[in-house]
């Protein structure tokens, strides 16, 4: 999948570098095109030189200047007044310490000598509380001969001096911990103005130490619909835990985790540490549907990615099919079906292309598309299920097929013995670039009619997971690409064995985080994408897995997306538009050409590819760690014992106790409250974890729980 911007400037990473920042360090490392004419030569010095202001480089930076100006005076009077407040909070703590002697106690407290020490302090804090009486009227006494000498405005200046001193007093440490106090409301504005609420952000999310700070790449500027900056990370920190702790981030920020975009800045000009943040001014979401684009397209290539939405800076995100297949996942009413239906238009405008369309919800979702499918299937019967099971039995047989006249073509027209476009174009052999999309996969894959296959008692809907496995693993080389979608994405609907198949992934909002985790794949809550946070609102907005193996989605692990709307009509005509481009180009076959008969198969052939493709194999069991370990520490103890103390697991694997809470639960295991027996014998409420949890949580990563 590809994300390219159509409206907005790409990320800036050149322009103007600002020489004196608060508490970070500006750099400019991204290298200058050489210069050519003189011109160039002389902007390049201009760019360049240190006696040129920054503000006179660039109209951005211009803008951001006086915005920066702006700000400032605009918010001096508030900091102004906040610094004096601190600083008048700080003079009354250190006050109150000095006068209750607070030292010498506690010096006394620790040397367990408080009792002998008590009439020295008394007698201490007496003569302090004196002193202070005497200052008081020392001051009072001042002011009054001050005002009966000077008058009134000799008072104001006295009180200016002394606010100020205070405000001196008072003005924010590096590293104080908490947040940092501002207006409420998101704080994205005040960073262009001080890069150090920026920092603040980040250590009191955690991201970096009280004693680090950031450099940025370049200030925090406007950017389209939001908020941007660079920044580099201290060098022992990662980017990628930036965004495993978005939300965390968007909390210290004061945003919805939504409207905060954190991306690596990857190859050139980018590293592991550095990260490119985006907050957007309001949520990137909302706002009335996207229209498709290719609804003003004539025809498409199936070659190419698709269009399938806009990410949070309407960035475009495009979805390659060929090669991979995709799985999209959701609760009902999120948008499932029309995001499905995205993919499967850019296929129908490919007169090359054949479809395999089934809709396991049988309404009329899918209809016009048996105007232009090879193979339609309509409705949750049992006969329905079977008609499908037919169909991709003809299918693995066409893809058994497809390798053998592969391997008789010569090297120039198929160099890898992988589909090109010129085999899967040319009609003589017989090798359209095919798709089976199944709308509501789970009603067919939880059919329970017994099933006898190859002589193994199995169910219809199993066979039909076995054979959807072997397409989906074996397809896409010789041109099967795979789209399932399902309103229940969880394990035992959608088998380990398929879903380990399925190279792209979509989750729109799913019901908890382990749905997001069955559909997107296992750990990808832990790197920052959880689908079950999308907002019911957000229709058709979901997390986007590319196939890491295909062109377009090997710079990303994931991102928010909001897909395309194609309203029915819209889709209708889109049909319709197919259906005319197969007759002109003669490729309208199967249900639309009024054909539904089935090829003859060998079912022995196919048994034996299924059982060779090791479709009906079960997909490695990964448990995570550390709950691998606990699980082999427990062995035969998980089934015998009810409840395992925090600390004794912590003991045995020799982990440091904080970290190992986290990790546990990230592998879904949370600690509880249980009842312990302690050395001693006598029974103790301790935390730590229930085995029943345990072993939900292994059957959740697919171990036998
Ligand atoms: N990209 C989108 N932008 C705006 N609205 C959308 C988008 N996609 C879907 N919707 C809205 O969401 C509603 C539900 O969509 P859809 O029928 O695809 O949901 P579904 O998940 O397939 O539901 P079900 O599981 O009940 O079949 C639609 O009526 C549509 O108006």
């Amino acid at each position: 999948m590809s994300t390219y911007d159509e409206s907005l400037p790409a990320q800036r990473q050149s322009g103007a570098v600002e020489s004196a920042v608060f508490d970070a360090e500006l750099i400019d490392d991204v290298p200058q095109a050489p210069s050519l004419t003189r011109w160039q030569r002389f902007m390049n010095w201009w760019q360049r030189s240190r006696h040129v202001p920054l503000a006179l480089k660039s109209r951005h930076a211009a803008k951001n200047a006086l915005l920066r100006l702006a700000g400032l005076l605009l918010w001096s009077p508030w900091w102004f007044v906040s610094a004096v407040g601190r600083g008048a909070v700080a003079v009354f703590r250190t006050w109150r310490k000095w006068v209750r002697v607070h030292d010498y106690r506690e010096a006394a407290e620790q040397s367990e000598k408080l009792a002998d020490k008590f009439i020295e302090i008394r007698e201490l804090t007496l003569f302090r509380w004196k002193v202070t009486g005497m200052t008081v009227v020392a001051v009072a006494t001042a002011g009054a001969v001050v005002y009966l000498l000077y008058g009134g405005r000799a008072l104001w200046i006295a009180a200016a001096v002394v606010g100020l001193g205070m405000a001196v007093f008072g003005r924010r440490k590096d590293g104080a911990p908490g947040r940092t106090p501002t207006l409420s409301g998101p704080r994205s504005l005040t960073w262009m103005m001080d890069p150090q609420m920026l920092v603040d952000a980040f250590r009191d999310a955690k991201l970096i130490g009280k004693d680090e700070s950031l450099r940025l790449v370049e200030r925090a500027s406007h950017d389209g619909a939001g908020w941007a900056v660079t920044v580099d990370l201290p060098a022992t920190r990662k980017a990628a835990d930036v965004i495993k702790n978005r939300e965390a981030l968007a909390s210290a920020l004061a945003v919805d985790e939504l409207q905060l975009i954190a991306e690596r800045v990857r190859g050139r000009g980018g590293h592991a540490g550095r990260v490119f943040l985006w907050v957007a001014d309001s949520d990137p979401y909302a706002g009335p549907p996207l229209q498709f684009p290719l609804l003003d397209v004539e025809r498409w290539d199936a070659w190419q990615p698709i269009p399938f939405g806009r990410d949070a800076r309407s960035r475009r995100v495009d979805m390659q099919l060929v090669w991979t297949s995709l799985l999209i996942g959701a609760i009902p009413r999120q948008g499932k079906t029309f995001a499905t239906r995205l993919p499967a238009a850019g296929l129908i405008l490919d007169p090359h292309a054949r479809l395999y369309v089934f809709d396991g919800k049988g309404g009329k979702d899918w209809e016009a598309a048996a105007n232009v499918a090879h193979r339609f299937v309509c409705g949750d019967e049992i006969e329905h299920a079977e008609r499908i099971r037919g169909h991709l039995v003809e299918l693995v047989a066409e893809v058994q097929a497809r390798y053998a006249r592969m391997s008789t073509l010569d090297d120039d027209l198929c160099p890898e013995s992988k589909i090109t476009p010129a085999i899967s174009q040319d009609r003589d052999l017989g090798m359209p670039i095919t798709a089976v999309i199944i709308d509501e996969v789970q009603v067919y894959l939880e059919n329970p009619v017994r099933e006898d296959v190859g002589g193994k008692k199995s169910t219809l809907g199993a066979y039909i997971a076995d054979l959807l496995t072997y397409l989906a693993r074996k397809g896409p080389a010789v041109g099967i690409v795979v789209i399932l979608a399902t309103q229940r994405p969880d394990s035992n609907t959608i088998p380990s064995r398929l879903r380990a198949v399925l190279g792209s992934r979509f989750a729109l909002r799913v019901m908890d985080w382990r749905d997001s985790n069955i559909v997107l794949g296992e750990q990808i809550t832990t790197r920052g994408f959880d689908a079950s946070t999308l907002l019911p609102g957000h229709k058709g907005v979901g997390i986007l897995r590319p196939d890491a193996d295909t062109d377009t989605g090997a710079d990303m692990i994931a991102k928010t997306v909001r897909t395309y709307f194609m309203a029915n009509p819209d889709w209708r005509t889109i049909c319709e538009r197919g259906r005319a481009l197969r007759q002109e180009a003669g490729t309208l076959t199967g249900h639309a050409a009024g054909d539904d008969e089935q090829r003859a198969v060998d079912p022995a052939a196919v048994l034996k590819a299924l059982s060779n493709g090791a479709a009906i194999e079960e997909e490695a069991v990964t448990i995570p760690e550390p709950l691998a370990s606990v699980l082999d520490y427990l062995g035969d103890d998980l089934d015998d014992r009810e409840f395992v103390p925090t600390a004794e697991l912590v003991a045995a694997l020799d982990v440091e106790p904080t970290m190992f809470g986290r990790q546990m639960g990230e592998c879904g295991c949370q600690p509880r409250r249980g009842r312990a027996a302690s050395e001693d014998g006598t029974i103790r409420q301790v935390r730590g974890y229930y085995t029943a949890g345990l072993r939900t949580a292994a059957a959740e990563h697919g171990g036998d729980g």
